[in-house]
């Protein structure tokens, strides 16, 4: 495996940069510098950009990537907690645990010194503003706005070379995202425009420009994203603008995923020298129109990646992922609408579904998921898990057996009843999940991986040690590629199958 992209580059490179800055070049040819400079160092990692017509800039492989392999990994330029006013986080490392508020700014929370004195000489100058602040403007400080003014701050201390400058990490990767700021409707201008002004408001800094602020938030859109734990649970969001330059594909060849902070690219492919190398934005067990719609919504493009145009097959799929299912329980047929929009006709039984039908199980289930989500929220979990069950129940008249949309409602439940300790229920809908989940990702998907180490944790848990030996080898088989295996979380799961190793011989040797 080769070694992984540093962000922190040799003392030469980020001199010289600085140098160059010094020496007050025109802005054209500083760009034109940081670009070489980064370009030397991706060449470094068997990595370059090149720009293709259709898709701008992209990331391109100059050698082989094997799965597993890492293929870039990089520091956020500036991230943040996703904090709201039920839950916070350590602006250094994210944890919840051990936080005490700045008493300065009383806006940021730190686990400790170690995270406060990290983040210091940016919090500082953030401190002294947000402190200036009153009550009432401190609670519009919402993520994305502290991002933003972090990132003017950071920009600010790089210029006074406070922090260092290097070829992966400066401004001027910021300034290359894309922005899309010409497709963008009015009403998402005019709030951009309010945004940047309480950034402006709160940065006390008359000479930036409210166009440039907005234009940086409409690159937040379409470039920053997600910081997720191992287990993919949203903790934050940050801009990493090297990262940033690798485009989608619905079949992607790579994945992200972080380690901390640490955004990580490894292959999940061969990808061979010369060949773009690719992640998902979106879902990827979703129908071509959902992605699509979901990718132009937010990324605004149109995705043309061979799974988006083979058409015929994608009818098919479509109607599996998120159609329904016939009305003869015993027949696995696909659905598609008749011609004169009355019903649904099985497309291997020939039945038809009828439209009413399909639509009173529908509102059905809308009033007891809303039933559902207030019982959730009221803490009345055990009523909760009688709702959902419910609604798995309707949902599995209507839905075929590998659609998506019966995965949300069985992750629900599955996660209440881990919370209720109630052990057996939960494996049993695991179990339910994971031909979904095997059928939709393709062998090295995260979620993939994931599902099978909970069905292992609660197999062990129940004594069913075998069972569990052969899901935490499958978990392993999977996230070995997606999340390497030098993190702690990979180092506990496979401590947990050599432990289940261990309890799986002694019994043997017990009964012999
Ligand atoms: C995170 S950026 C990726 C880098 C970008 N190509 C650039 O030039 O900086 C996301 C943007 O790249 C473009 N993009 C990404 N994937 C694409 C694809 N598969 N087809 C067309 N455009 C794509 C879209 O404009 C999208 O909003």
């Amino acid at each position: 495996m080769s070694p992984p992209f540093n962000s922190r580059l040799t003392n030469s490179s980020s001199s010289s940069l600085v140098e160059r800055q010094k020496q007050k070049l025109p802005e054209l040819t500083i760009t034109c510098l940081f670009m070489e400079e980064l370009q030397t160092s991706l060449r470094a990692h068997g990595l370059t950009v090149s720009s293709l017509p259709d898709k701008g800039r992209s990331l391109f492989a100059t050698k082989d990537f094997y799965p597993g392999e890492i293929i870039i990994s990089q520091e956020p330029f500036v991230c943040v907690p996703n904090n709201s006013l039920t839950e916070s986080r350590c602006d250094g490392c994210f944890s919840k645990s051990n936080l005490k508020k700045c008493s300065a700014c009383q806006v940021v929370w730190y686990c400790g010194s170690t995270c406060q004195k990290l983040e210091w000489k940016l919090h500082r100058l953030e401190c002294q503003a947000l402190a200036k602040l009153n009550k009432e403007r401190r609670k519009s400080v919402t993520p994305t706005i502290r991002m933003m003014v972090k990132l003017y701050l950071r920009r600010k201390l790089q210029n006074e070379n406070v922090i260092p400058v290097t070829a992966i990490d400066n401004y001027n990767l910021v300034e290359a995202l894309v922005s899309h700021m010409s497709d963008i409707d009015e009403k998402q201008l005019v709030l951009y425009a309010q945004m940047a002004n309480l950034v402006k408001l709160i940065l006390e800094r008359p000479d930036i420009d409210i166009k440039e602020i907005a234009e940086n938030f409409s690159k937040f859109a379409c470039n920053a994203h997600s910081i997720c734990d191992s287990e993919l649970r949203p903790l934050g969001t940050g801009l990493y603008p090297v990262v940033s330059i690798i485009n989608h594909s619905c079949l992607p060849n790579a994945v992200l995923v972080f380690e901390g902070r640490l955004a990580v690219v490894r292959a999940v492919q061969h990808i061979p020298k010369n060949s773009e190398v690719s992640i998902s934005y979106v879902e990827t067990a979703a129908s071509t129109i959902t992605r699509q719609n979901t990718l132009k919504e937010q990324y605004l493009f149109t995705c043309s990646c061979t799974r988006c145009i083979k058409v015929y097959d994608d009818i098919q799929e479509s109607a599996i992922l998120e159609g329904y299912r016939c009305r003869d329980n015993r027949c696995s047929g696909f659905l598609l609408r008749e011609s004169d929009d009355k019903g649904f006709v099985c497309q291997q039984c020939g039945l038809i579904r009828n439209k009413e039908e399909i639509r009173k199980i529908a509102s059905d289930i809308k009033a007891l998921s809303d039933k559902a989500l207030k019982s959730t929220s009221s803490g009345n979990l055990q009523e909760a898990i009688i709702l959902y069950k419910s609604i798995e129940k309707l949902q599995k008249e209507v839905c075929h057996p590998f659609s998506i949309s019966l995965m949300p409602i069985r992750e629900k439940l599955l996660e209440i009843l881990m919370q209720l300790e109630e052990w057996k229920e939960a494996l049993a809908v695991c179990r339910l999940t994971i031909p979904v989940y095997e059928r939709v990702y393709p062998g090295f998907h995260p979620l993939l991986g994931l599902q099978y180490y909970s069905c292992g944790k609660l197999e062990w848990l129940l004594g069913e040690t075998d069972d569990a030996i052969k899901s935490f080898t499958k978990a392993i088989d999977v996230l070995r590629i997606t999340h390497g295996t030098n993190t702690l979380f990979m180092k506990e799961l496979l401590m947990k199958l050599e432990e289940a190793r261990s309890e799986a011989s002694f019994k043997l040797s017990f009964r012999e």
